[in-house]
């Protein structure tokens, strides 16, 4: 872009911005939006969605193409179904992330979703670039979708002047509603509410831990019951947890009960509550933890154990969306979300006659079957290495440094215990090592300590060199030498003192040879 017309672009975004920032009416704010976006995008159509402000439904507010811009006066909801279908809407929502493709890799839930039946047949072929709606403020969600389909991609250097209009344009929206009587209640909360990170807590880069993130983003807006299952420790209450925490009930009540460790009789009271004289000691009434959850969720850990009498109580309840509290006369509405978990396998306990299978098909509306960490081994190392930064952080100390023989020994080590098992190790190792800086073998419990120490994780060998005949020795000694940096730095995410202790090097001599390679520790420390 030659200086003149750099200049005239910037001033012609600062008086659009300008303009947006004086917009006082919604209609005003999206026509002016809309249409600024669609001169700088070239765009063909552009579509808004927007979150209500409780959250809960995605509404498309207005759309726009070249000839002017059409607000929604009967707004349509998507539903649930509608745009879970279609993970590209999902995924921009729930995770802020950016997402182009191509028309044509669209599927025709998306493409219903986004533009109606008319401007579908005109609509063959183009780009779409779905851009979430939120604030630079770390702890506001994501409260819509810009749609923007064009018949070219967008120049990569336009994406950036889309993005400042769409945050002034947020942040007047946001303004607006804050001026709401009824959203300003609803974004006090919201401000309060921790930020969401983006892999929800769940550490692992294995396939199978990815494919259990994803999952999560899609139950995220769904308003159906979810099964977790998986092996003890392998974070079925994490996974309940995450859930509650990011979706749209995140800021209603969240009750958790463990179906296994009561009685059948406490069990029965405490979820579905009592009335006063229904039994011995009923002196008042207790409206029950199902109606305590009302627009919320309820997480119900070890369904498997739930007695079947209780079984067909709670089926009775989703079906009719109503609770009747012991020994009373009155059924009350119920609006809730139930997320259960178990480690037993229920298809067997249904063949066994212990569980119903109608009220499993109630619970698993959406399963998630989380992998034990035996079938994922290399993130046993991600993992210990997580829980020794929590532990650092915790301790106000130092982070240890987990040798290549203890890591050896977590990757071959089968860990029945799953997660639960591997942060207890740790720990245990942490606290025995007393602050000496880093874990070996022999602070493992002994069964451990005498596993065969062998990787078999190939990415924490250090690959021998090819020699290559020709080549200077000193230039494939330097070859070898910067290798031999790069994986350490890698492998202690940029921690010099800890490199330095590994290869067995001064600080002094360490810096040396960072400065004869170019290398700088802070560019493996972002990659942890
Ligand atoms: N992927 C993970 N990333 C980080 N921490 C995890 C992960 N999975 C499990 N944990 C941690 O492991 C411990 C056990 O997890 P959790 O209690 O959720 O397991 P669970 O499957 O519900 O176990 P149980 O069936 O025995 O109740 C917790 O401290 C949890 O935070």
């Amino acid at each position: 872009m030659s200086t003149a017309h750099a200049q005239a672009h910037s001033q012609s975004l600062a008086s659009a911005l300008d303009m947006l920032k004086q917009q006082t009416s919604h209609t005003g704010l999206l026509t002016y939006w809309l249409n600024s976006v669609i001169q700088v995008s070239k765009a063909v159509s552009v579509q808004c969605f927007l979150l209500k402000p409780e959250g809960t439904e995605l509404i498309k507010t207005a759309k726009a193409n070249p000839d002017g811009v059409d607000i929604e006066t009967n707004p349509p909801t998507l539903s649930d179904t509608d745009y879970d279908a279609d993970n590209a809407l999902t995924l921009c929502l729930t995770e802020r992330k950016r997402i182009q493709m191509r028309y044509s890799q669209c599927n025709g839930t998306l493409r219903h979703i986004l533009f109606s039946p008319s401007e579908r047949y005109t609509l063959k072929e183009g780009s779409i670039l779905l851009l979430p709606l939120h604030t630079q403020d770390e702890n506001s969600s994501v409260i819509g979708v810009l749609a923007i389909y064009q018949v070219e991609e967008m120049a990569n250097s336009d994406i950036p002047t889309v993005q400042r209009l769409n945050e002034v344009a947020l942040s007047k929206i946001l303004q607006m509603r804050a001026l709401s009587k009824a959203a300003s209640a609803h974004f006090k909360i919201q401000q309060q509410s921790p930020p969401i990170p983006s892999d929800y807590g769940i550490v692992g880069e294995s396939d199978a831990v990815k494919q259990v993130r994803l999952k999560i983003s899609q139950a995220l807006h769904i308003n159906r019951n979810i099964l977790v299952t998986g092996e003890t420790g392998t974070g079925k209450e994490l996974v309940a947890k995450a859930i509650q925490q990011s979706g749209s009930r995140r800021t209603q009540a969240f009750c958790i009960q463990n179906c296994a460790s009561i009685p059948e009789h406490l069990l029965e009271s405490e979820l579905f509550g009592y009335h006063k004289g229904a039994f011995t000691g009923a002196n008042k009434d207790y409206p029950g933890l199902l109606r305590a959850a009302d627009k919320g969720t309820v997480f119900l850990d070890e369904i498997g154990d739930m007695p079947l009498q209780l079984q067909a109580k709670l089926l009775r309840v989703l079906e009719d969306k109503q609770v009747r509290p012991l020994g009373s006369t009155q059924s009350y509405p119920i609006d809730i979300r139930i997320i259960a978990a178990t480690h037993q396998h229920l298809d067997k306990l249904i063949n066994e006659g212990k569980f119903r299978h109608d009220l499993y098909y109630r619970l698993a509306q959406f399963p998630i079957a989380l992998p034990n960490l035996k079938a994922r081994n290399r993130d046993a190392v991600l993992l210990a290495n997580y829980f020794i930064h929590a532990y650092a952080e915790e301790h106000q100390t130092p982070p240890a440094i987990l040798t290549e023989e203890a890591e050896c020994i977590l990757l071959s080590y089968s860990f029945p215990g799953n997660v639960r098992e591997l942060k207890n190790l740790v720990d245990r190792a942490l606290i025995i090592s007393q602050n000496s800086g880093a874990i070996t073998p022999e602070l493992f419990a002994y069964d451990l300590q005498n596993l065969p120490a062998s990787c078999e994780d190939e990415s924490h060998r250090t690959a021998s060199q090819p020699i290559k005949e020709g080549n200077s020795f000193t230039a494939q000694v330097d070859d070898f030498e910067r290798q031999l940096l790069t994986h350490f730095l890698s492998k202690y995410h940029g921690n010099l003192r800890a490199v330095a202790q590994a290869l067995k090097l001064s600080k002094g001599s360490l810096d040396y040879r960072m400065r004869k390679f170019n290398l700088l520790a802070k560019d493996w420390r972002d990659r942890v």
